[in-house]
């Protein structure tokens, strides 16, 4: 069934294609994008026994995500970071079809509702203010590590919103190993999470014993402890905020056994929601920098933006008011600017990985088989030439057409004629699920389907939250190392997009003498 399938020809016998991803001078995220420009939105590839397909045109994704809502389509249960003795999964996690995943979803997704974030506004504007009072502290002429500074602020604010803890992490930006320090909880996180971002990508590494993967190992068993004594810690508290995750989590009854979720499921509940939720959202708001900083035309545009809002500190208003709620869906641009942002530099570059449970035909002929891996790529979906106009360049305007997000349909026909030409016979029996609409979405950074972003809208009021009040407290720009570096030269993707050695930046507080004569 496979052979109707593009892609290239076999590298290595054994290993099929992994030669090609293993390629130093063409990082793999670097590589899908190419393969998919060249395949138009469909290729296989072999890695070792195991084949994947890759889908990037957004009509046959339409049709992958129709069908897993009909339950065709399943998430491969992923389990990177196995701690022994561990069972439970969470929400990520789990497969689709399990009950467990249903309940907790439904569950969760009310604590981030619109009504629930405003109320919760007030803890993201004072970790931001926290870490704006760091970062001045630091002084004008040490360069800082933006990259890091954004995911501490995420963490504290999902700790805050999520489960009415402050870790504080945002406070203590310079007593981190980076600088002598001892470890906090947040570089504990960053030590699992670096060592799952090297599982994700060799699946391999977990037969490795090297000291760097026993410490990963040894810092997932402390996040999951640290993410019990949370939920003990909130189980206890009578006046845990209902609207809080943690809140939501609690509630939860098991409706095979008339019980609570266990402390096993909650912990590892918890612990999800710092690994989607921090890296993701903080890396997301270092992106933007980065881009503002290299787009000088941009950065005046959003400054007056905040200027005329009252929001950026200027000589002659050296206190702003405090940023608002109300304010994220006034400032305009800013929006603008985050999602042309979040469109070139999707941290979450891959995107879903799923698994086809029933043969499945596409539009094209060609027949996704069962027990077949595929896998979207939102860097090369969100970056395709053909898709969008100059996706090279960093365009926020083209978001003040809120029909951007969608393509339309060039012809019935779905652009793929020379699979269809390739793929010979009819399937009978087989679930066919054609996408009929006629367009499709083509911006996803949140991804797509009913396993689409739960924590979606905390992003999207922490990100111009903190944004807004950076930039309005701040001048940003590039140590001369970075600014001397290309973007391919920075990133690196580790489980996310990210940037290899840290995003270093000068950041000169607005009302310091210097900046505030230039102003
Ligand atoms: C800019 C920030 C973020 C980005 C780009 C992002 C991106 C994504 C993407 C692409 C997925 C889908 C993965 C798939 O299809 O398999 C996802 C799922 C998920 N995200 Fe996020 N995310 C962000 C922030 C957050 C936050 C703040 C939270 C929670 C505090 C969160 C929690 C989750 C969870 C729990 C899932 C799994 C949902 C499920 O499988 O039902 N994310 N995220």
């Amino acid at each position: 069934m496979l052979r109707g399938f593009p892609g290239p020809g076999t590298v290595s016998v054994v290993s099929g294609h992994v030669p090609l991803l293993n390629d130093p001078k063409r990082p793999p995220h670097v590589l899908v994008k190419a393969l998919s420009e060249q395949y138009r939105g469909i290729f296989r590839l072999r890695l070792f026994w195991r084949q994947a397909i890759y889908i990037t045109d957004p009509f046959l994704l339409q049709e992958v995500f129709a069908a897993e809502r009909a339950g065709i389509i399943e998430k491969p249960v992923a389990q990177l970071m196995k701690v022994k003795g561990k069972t439970e999964r969470n929400m990520f996690s789990e497969r689709s079809g399990n009950y467990k995943w249903k309940l907790v979803r439904k569950a969760v997704a009310p604590a981030f509702s619109t009504a629930n974030l405003k109320v919760f506004h007030h803890h993201i504007t004072t970790v931001v203010d926290n870490l704006i009072a760091c970062i001045k502290a630091r002084g004008p002429s040490v360069p800082v590590d933006i990259a890091n500074i954004t995911q501490r602020e995420s963490f504290d604010v999902i700790g805050r919103v999520g489960f009415d803890h402050d870790f504080g992490v945002s406070r203590r930006i310079d007593v981190s190993p980076a600088f002598g320090g001892e470890p906090d909880v947040f570089d504990v996180f960053k030590t699992m999470l670096g060592e799952t971002g090297k599982r994700f990508n060799n699946p391999m590494r977990f037969l490795s014993r090297t000291g760097e993967a026993s410490k990963g190992e040894r810092a997932s068993m402390r996040v999951l402890q640290m993410s019990r004594q949370l939920m003990e810690e909130c189980r206890a508290n009578k006046d845990l905020d209902e609207r809080s995750i943690a809140a939501h989590l609690l509630q939860i009854v098991d409706p095979t056994n008339g019980k609570p979720l266990t402390l096993d499921r909650l912990e590892d509940e918890a612990s999800v929601m710092f690994v989607a939720g921090s890296e993701t959202t903080g890396y997301s708001i270092a992106w933007t920098l980065y881009l503002l900083a290299k787009h000088p035309e941009a950065m005046a545009k959003l400054e007056a933006e905040l200027d005329e809002m009252g929001l950026l500190v200027t000589p002659a208003r050296p206190r702003p008011r405090t940023f608002a709620f109300a304010d994220i869906s006034k400032l305009r641009y800013l929006d603008a600017i985050l999602k042309e942002s979040m469109r070139m530099r999707p941290v979450v570059t891959g995107g879903s990985l799923r698994v086809v449970a029933r043969d499945l035909r596409l539009s094209n002929g060609l027949v996704l088989p069962r027990g077949i891996t595929i896998t979207g790529s939102n860097l090369s979906l969100l970056n395709n030439p053909t898709l969008w106009e100059h996706p090279e360049r960093f365009m926020p305007e083209r978001f003040e057409d809120p029909e951007v997000v969608y393509v339309e349909r060039a012809s019935p026909a779905n652009g793929n004629a020379h699979v269809e030409a390739a793929h010979g016979g009819a399937y009978d029996g087989i679930a066919d699920y054609r996408g009929s609409a006629n367009k499709a979405l083509r911006y996803t950074p949140f991804g797509n389907g009913m396993r689409n972003c739960v924590g979606q809208q905390l992003a999207k009021v922490n990100m111009p939250t903190a944004l807004g009040m950076l930039v309005s407290n701040f001048k940003f720009e590039l140590t001369p190392e970075t600014a001397a570096m290309t973007m391919a030269d920075l990133e690196t993707v580790r489980g996310t997009l990210q940037f290899k050695d840290g995003l270093y930046m000068f950041c000169t507080p607005r009302d310091a003498p210097a900046a505030a004569s230039s102003a």
